[in-house]
């Protein structure tokens, strides 16, 4: 699969896709396609499916109808290739919360070191701490973090490390808008590498600055 992702077509696609759990739909009919190097806002009302779109691309939820795939290859997170190209951060964050923000990045390092070769893009590494302005925060636990913080920690853990394909879940929300910003450039600067990028998010300033194009879950598609 390593060998597809210096190609120029899909690195994520789902077709035709929509969720349902006993007789409630979580996501309409959706379709979208990601390629390297270009970034998909995913949009839509409270409640629309935009979540639950990011769950079906990143594997961690199996349409009960229409095909999501890696590289054409079915997607699913237990799929060691698949862990291996997405990065997502997607509802709700996971931070361990034994561990300082120092060791979190120093795990992902640890866990994704020598990984680099096959990714599309090759992520901020340890530049990850001072991208999102958190190195004062370091030696802190989770617990010892405000929500905004934590945010930007999580940003932080899933920048650090490299992928094809990067899966953001309202990445603006809980930050001030200089943090909004740093948001803005790392997501420019993974597209630019390489990366497959797509986010829902409700900030239409973030949405302008960083996508190409859209989809519009629960209505029409320019993606
Ligand atoms: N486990 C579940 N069982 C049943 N319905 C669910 C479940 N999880 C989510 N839903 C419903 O599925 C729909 C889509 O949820 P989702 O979180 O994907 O929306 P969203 O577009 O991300 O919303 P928001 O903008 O508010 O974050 C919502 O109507 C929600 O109430």
């Amino acid at each position: 699969m390593a060998g597809a992702v210096d190609g120029v077509g899909a690195v994520l696609e789902a077709t035709g896709v929509s969720v349902e759990i006993d007789g409630a739909e979580l996501l309409p009919e959706t379709s979208v396609t990601l390629t390297r190097g270009a970034c998909v806002a995913v949009r839509g009302p409270n409640g629309a499916g935009k979540t639950t779109l990011l769950r079906v691309l990143a594997g961690r939820m199996r349409p009960n109808r229409g095909r999501a795939e890696l590289f054409g290859r079915r997607l699913d997170e237990r799929d060691r290739e698949v862990r291996r190209h997405i990065a997502a951060l997607i509802e709700p964050p996971t931070l361990y919360p034994d561990l300082t923000v120092r060791d979190q990045l120093a795990l992902v390092e640890a866990a994704w070191e020598g990984e680099a070769e096959g990714a599309a893009w090759h992520g901020f590494g340890s530049g990850a701490i001072d991208r999102f302005g958190i190195a004062a925060l370091a030696t802190r636990f989770p617990n010892e973090l405000s929500s905004g913080q934590r945010q930007l920690v999580s940003l932080a853990v899933t920048f650090a490390r490299p992928a094809s394909a990067l899966l953001l879940d309202e990445p603006e929300q809980r930050l001030d808008p200089d943090r909004r910003s740093l948001v803005a450039e790392a997501v420019l600067e993974a597209r630019d590498g390489g990366a497959a990028v797509a986010f829902a998010s409700h900030d239409a300033e973030l949405v302008a600055r960083v996508a190409g194009s859209d989809v519009l879950v629960g209505g029409a598609s320019s993606a």
